[in-house]
């Protein structure tokens, strides 16, 4: 029996027009690097980006704390949102952190229709090991064993419980780089490689350095849901706040959502929009 409750006609409805395949993709990028690259139509996935957060913009109460936010309903809205989605993906650091299922429990859905997870995790801190709740679920068949993103000829070796995506990073530029601990991958190179392996939907939860970089790039995600719990989870949380943009020399905005729409979930709000300009039509 599943813990998830399906979600009213009401509710679905308020979701539909923010599904993949619904939204028109732009077919020019910029990463937040500074470099332009051009998106071929159907080079990359349809990728909805969604979160949990408090009122003070927080989506966890430190780092390595794990924090439920969303209610039941919103919970529901999430597992039914993993149903419409080909993978999940999720950065290292949740995996480590939550050690999350990536698996959907929405009423009615197979093995067949459940969603690749996917780690992002260049520096393989993430143990993929039979502990690990993804690999569980994947054993039991309630699950599909996960994907992780690592650097070409530097992941760990595979085995049953996981495969390696690798992704080409030049090496040579950032061990001479001042931070040899991060490596940073281009997200179209992870995203055309998640569509070279058969994946037109991507729905991407977090963490924080994953949304952070991505509500920058309005062209490469389609579709942004965020519940928004009736708290404030005070300051030391995990904050979600791009790097500030300045046009001309100007400061302004890091990011605006336009098409917005709100519903309640129980006691949640979920805002659903996309990411562009300010909107001024309404
Ligand atoms: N409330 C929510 O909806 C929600 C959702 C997910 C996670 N969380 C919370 O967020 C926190 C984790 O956030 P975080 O920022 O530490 O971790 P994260 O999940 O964003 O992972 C960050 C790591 O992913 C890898 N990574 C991300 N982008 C990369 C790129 N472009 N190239 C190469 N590697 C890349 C790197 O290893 C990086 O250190 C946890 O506390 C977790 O509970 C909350
Ligand atoms: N929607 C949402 N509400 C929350 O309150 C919360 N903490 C997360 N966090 C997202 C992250 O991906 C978590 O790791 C998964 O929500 C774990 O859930 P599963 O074990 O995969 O079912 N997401």
């Amino acid at each position: 029996m599943s813990d998830i409750s399906p979600l009213s006609e009401d509710d679905l409805a308020f979701l539909a027009s923010y599904l993949p395949p619904s939204a028109q993709r732009v077919t020019k990028t910029q990463e937040s690097d500074g470099t332009t690259s051009t998106i071929k139509e159907g080079e990359i996935p349809f990728v909805t980006l969604t979160y949990a957060s408090s009122l003070d913009s927080m989506i966890a109460l430190a780092p390595g704390a794990r924090t439920t936010l969303s209610g039941p309903e919103t919970k529901s809205m999430t597992h039914y949102l993993r149903l419409h989605h080909d993978a999940i993906l999720v950065g290292a650091g949740t995996a480590v952190v939550d050690d999350p299922g990536l698996n959907c429990r929405y009423p009615g859905a197979t093995l067949q229709t459940q969603p690749q997870p996917v780690i992002v995790d260049p520096r393989c801190r993430f143990e993929v090991s039979s502990s690990a709740k993804v690999c569980q679920l994947a054993a039991d068949g309630k699950g599909k064993a996960p994907w992780i993103v690592c650097v070409e000829d530097n992941g760990k070796p595979e085995n049953d419980l996981a495969r390696n995506i690798s992704i080409k990073t030049d090496m040579a530029a950032l061990q001479s780089s001042s931070d040899s601990q991060q490596i940073s991958m281009q997200w179209l190179d992870i995203l055309r490689a998640l569509k070279a392996e058969g994946m037109n939907s991507v729905m991407i939860e977090g963490g924080a350095t994953i949304i952070n970089a991505l509500l920058l790039l309005p062209n490469v995600v389609d579709a942004v849901i965020v519940t928004i719990a009736p708290t404030w989870l005070g300051r030391g949380g995990v904050n979600v706040s791009p790097a500030a943009q300045s046009r001309g020399g100007e400061s302004t905005n890091a990011a605006w959502l336009r098409q917005t729409s709100w519903r309640q979930f129980g006691n949640d709000v979920v805002l659903c929009g996309r990411l562009g300009d300010r909107d001024t039509t309404t």
